[in-house]
């Protein structure tokens, strides 16, 4: 069976290679795991709540409508960072394909967190498609405007925590160039840095980046996770280093910084606007590839 539902969350087998295998959570729709090949792709924070107490700290929480903390849009500032969808239950829909296994989960506002719904009084439909291929994971969403009468604007973020052996021997590399906003510096500066290093916090949004770079994560000369992006044309390097993540309690174990690095694909430099009856859709691809370096 490709597909099963486990109480809180449904588990999907690649019927040719069954060490391949994804684990997402109904609460927030939050991929919690994904195994290619047995070995575990993302990090999982020891501390992370899988309760629905609060967001999950780890695997791909998804980021809607607003990215951060807003403080322009008087609706968006109401809700708190990184807005309602990570911490709601979504409806699971089932199985839309068998091979490669693929299900869809679905998001509204009548089922969404009704303390954030009351804050954010807005008309959405979130579908999210997860497809996992027998060396491949990619996540679709789809967002459609219900309303016959008002726009809908937000932000999409995948917010996805990836695994390494060590972060000093890491570096993230198809960023050169680009156009980052520094959250930490709260200045933006083209990054004309060969690759992206991490010996500090980082909390960067790398913007407008090219739909065809190859965002790519690489260990060692060998490249550990590969990225590619529609519709997603920003995308935050984030690592909490030390002093951060000792001030988040579920940041389990506090050495967790060396063995993580949130690379989260998105649109999150300005809002999009979906005007009534409109749809956006948007997906990453995490795969294995070769050494693709693109000084573009
Ligand atoms: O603790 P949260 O709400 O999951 O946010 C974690 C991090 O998420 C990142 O996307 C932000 O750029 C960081 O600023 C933030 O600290």
């Amino acid at each position: 069976m490709s597909v099963t539902t486990d109480g809180d969350r449904v588990v999907l087998t690649h019927p040719e290679d069954k060490t391949s295998t994804v684990t997402i959570l109904n609460y927030g729709a939050t991929v919690i795991s994904w195994k290619l090949k047995g070995k575990e792709q993302l990090w999982l924070s020891e501390g992370a709540k899988l309760d629905g107490s609060k967001p999950v700290r780890g695997g791909i929480p998804l980021v809607f409508p607003v990215f951060g903390k807003n403080k322009t849009d008087e609706a968006l500032s109401k809700l708190p960072q990184h807005g309602l969808a990570r911490n709601s239950t979504w409806e699971f829909l089932g199985q839309t394909k068998s091979n490669p296994p693929t299900v869809q989960f679905a998001l509204s506002p009548e089922i969404a967190n009704p303390e954030l719904t009351k804050v954010w009084p807005f008309d959405f439909s979130l579908i999210l498609t997860v497809e996992l291929g027998i060396d491949f994971l990619k996540t679709d969403i789809e967002v459609t405007n219900p309303s016959k009468t008002q726009e809908l604007k937000f932000n999409w973020l995948f917010h996805t925590y990836l695994k390494t052996e060590d972060i000093e021997d890491t570096f993230v590399s198809n960023l050169v160039g680009m156009e980052l906003y520094d959250q930490l510096l709260q200045e933006a500066y083209v990054d004309k840095h060969p690759v992206v290093t991490i010996h500090e916090e980082k909390d960067v949004i790398y913007r407008n980046i090219d739909d065809e770079r190859l965002i790519q994560v690489v260990r060692k000369g060998e490249p550990i996770h590969t990225l590619k992006r529609h519709n997603l044309p920003d995308a935050v390097v984030w690592n909490p280093w030390i002093a951060k993540s000792k001030s988040m309690a579920d940041f389990e174990p506090k050495t967790g910084y060396q063995t993580m690095l949130c690379v989260e694909p998105g649109h999150v430099h300005d809002l999009i606007t979906l005007a009534p009856g409109e749809t956006w859709s948007a997906y990453q691809l995490l795969y294995r590839d070769t050494l693709k370096y693109q000084a573009i």
